[in-house]
């Protein structure tokens, strides 16, 4: 983030130097056969250091690394300050710097600890009380609707980061939530997400959430809108608005012309970037669903990962260790891709979280000084909850022609033993399998020896497999609150690391704006032919086929 080519740096040029002497030497099954201790040596268990109790297992001894390698990462982190833009966001130093903004969504889960001297900082406290109050009330009963009747439903209404985190952390946390109060998210523009939904609820018994930090996105307030004119046609009264919308929002003055009154919006500040929200009021749906206390764990479990990684030496920092080992690959080896893989039903979420995540907060080609990166920033982020990713896609991963690291993550207790756990075992057997498969392949003699003399030579080489895929393996005990908020704040600070190594602005989002404005452009020009102006053949042929084809 000092806005430095990270090319520049004497350690990224040594990193270049030793890929192309070592890479061909970097082989797993010769590391691991050299060192009996290289799973001690390259894995970590995190314990949180205060708070609800969160531990897990970082496995990273299955990655193309080497002691010298790694403290040569290590080193990159040090020469790119990494330590000092760290302490700079802790203490809200404006450092998304194209926006003159803070980046403090560790003050959303901070508790006073950190001392953190930001305007709004000192409300987080308060709005977390709101949060708590409401969510109660309306979980208890006790918020009745328009006709006296219990709440049962709620719709979300929200889009980007006004939507995923609570997605995900909803599934998640399914487990722990309230089984009789039905959820839905919606955030698509196209009515069908919105007509979808109305069809199954009822205006007596729905509370709508129009979550958006800005209260301007076109997708968000079109469908708070038409939400609006749906209970409307029903309660007939404006004054029954109040029982059933509330708003989530920095902008008060466009959550009052929207017709929210002022005590049914939660809100929260510029400092909290969009992906980064589900740990302010953006995560009342959460609170609803889950309940504030386990609301306020995830928050604690994040807090505890903020602590690890503002005071853990480098060479010990998990996040620090997860993002120089995602550079090596994204900067060195050539990988466009990573793959976030849970095996856990409950995270099926995880990976599209990540996708705005990591893609929104690193997919820049700038430094933060303005020059043109010559190196690659942000990896393509992908991934689906396992098993069912080794029916589709995996085939590529072990035998295609693309490198792609990968993460496992599993709980080590299910929080469903059906079948007397029987589903976990074999869910897990596959945990351990594919990595050990990624890493150590099947050599031409494995399988001539598996399909013995007659087989054809074609047949034996479309069973190798060559082995040498790396990943990363992270385990917990069973999946908490606390520990999934503390896996989320790992990745959150993963991002982070490898946005100041590259010297981007991990905290704007520039490139999602062209898009909007031209779309708005092209809205005007829709009515008739004669309208449609200003631009190249193939988007004006387009505009035309649907100017014939429409029937409104
Ligand atoms: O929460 P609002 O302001 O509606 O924004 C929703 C989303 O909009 C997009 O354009 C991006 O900027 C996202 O970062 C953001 O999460």
């Amino acid at each position: 983030m000092s806005g430095r080519l990270a090319s520049e740096y004497p350690s990224w040029k040594k990193l270049q130097q030793i890929y192309e002497s070592e890479h061909s030497k970097l082989v797993l099954k010769e590391l691991f056969a050299q060192d009996a201790s290289r799973f001690s040596k390259f894995s970590k268990e995190y314990v949180a250091p205060d708070g609800p109790p969160v531990t897990f297992l970082f496995d990273y001894s299955k990655n193309l690394i080497t002691e010298p390698i790694l403290n040569t990462l290590l080193s990159l982190v040090k020469e790119a300050e990494v330590e000092s833009y760290r302490d700079k966001m802790f203490a809200g130093e404006h450092i998304n710097t194209s926006e003159d903004r803070a980046v403090l969504h560790v003050a959303l889960r901070n508790f006073d600890e950190f001392k953190i001297s930001e305007s709004g900082v000192s409300e987080v406290s308060g709005v977390l009380a709101h949060m708590k109050e409401f969510s109660d009330a309306v979980r208890s009963g006790a918020h009745k609707g328009y006709t006296g009747k219990q709440i049962n439903t709620i719709v979300n209404i929200g889009i980007g980061g006004s939507d995923l985190g609570p997605v995900m952390i909803t599934e998640a946390l399914k487990a722990y939530s309230k089984r009789d109060l039905t959820a839905h998210f919606v955030s698509n523009i196209d009515g069908t997400h919105m007509a979808e939904t109305l069809r199954v609820c009822n205006p007596e018994t729905t509370l709508f959430i129009v979550a958006s930090k800005t209260f301007t996105t076109q997708e968000t307030i079109t469908n708070a809108e038409t939400a609006r004119e749906w209970f409307l046609a029903a309660a007939k009264d404006k004054v029954h608005v109040a029982k059933h919308f509330v708003a989530l929002s920095t902008n008060t003055k466009a959550v009052t012309e929207f017709g929210i009154a002022k005590e049914n919006m939660f809100a929260f500040w510029d400092w909290v970037g969009g992906r980064y929200s589900l740990w302010s009021a953006i995560g009342l749906s959460i609170c609803l669903v889950i309940g504030y206390d386990n609301f306020e764990q995830l928050l604690k479990g994040a807090h505890g990962m903020d602590k690890h990684f503002k005071t853990a030496p480098l060479e010990s920092n998990l996040p620090v260790l997860l993002a120089v080992i995602g550079i090596w690959y994204n900067d060195f080896y050539g990988s466009q891709t990573h793959c976030l893989l849970p095996y856990d039903q409950y995270l099926h979420k995880f990976a599209d979280y990540f996708q705005q995540g990591d893609m929104e907060s690193n997919g820049k080609t700038v430094t933060k000084g303005g020059h043109r990166v010559n190196y690659q920033t942000g990896p393509i982020l992908w991934g689906a909850a396992g098993t069912n990713g080794q029916h589709s896609f995996y085939q590529l991963i072990h035998q295609g022609t693309k490198l792609i690291p990968c993460d496992f993550l599993a709980p080590a207790t299910t929080l469903n033993p059906i079948a007397n756990s029987k589903h976990h075992r074999i869910l897990l057997s596959n945990f351990f399998a594919q990595p050990e498969a990624l890493a150590f392949g099947k050599t031409e003699e494995q399988v001539k020896q598996e399909l013995g003399p007659n087989a054809s030579d074609a047949l034996i080489k479309s069973k190798v497999f060559e082995g040498n895929k790396p990943s990363n393996s992270i385990m917990f005990p069973k999946l908490t609150p606390a520990t999934l908020g503390a896996l989320i704040a790992l990745y959150e600070h993963k991002i982070f690391v490898q946005g100041v190594v590259w010297g981007i602005n991990s905290f704007d989002q520039m490139g999602v704006e062209l898009g909007k404005v031209l779309a708005k452009n092209i809205l005007a020009q829709l009515n008739k032919p004669e309208d449609v102006k200003g631009h190249d053949s193939s988007t004006t042929g387009l505009i035309y086929y649907y100017q014939k084809h429409r029937q409104e």
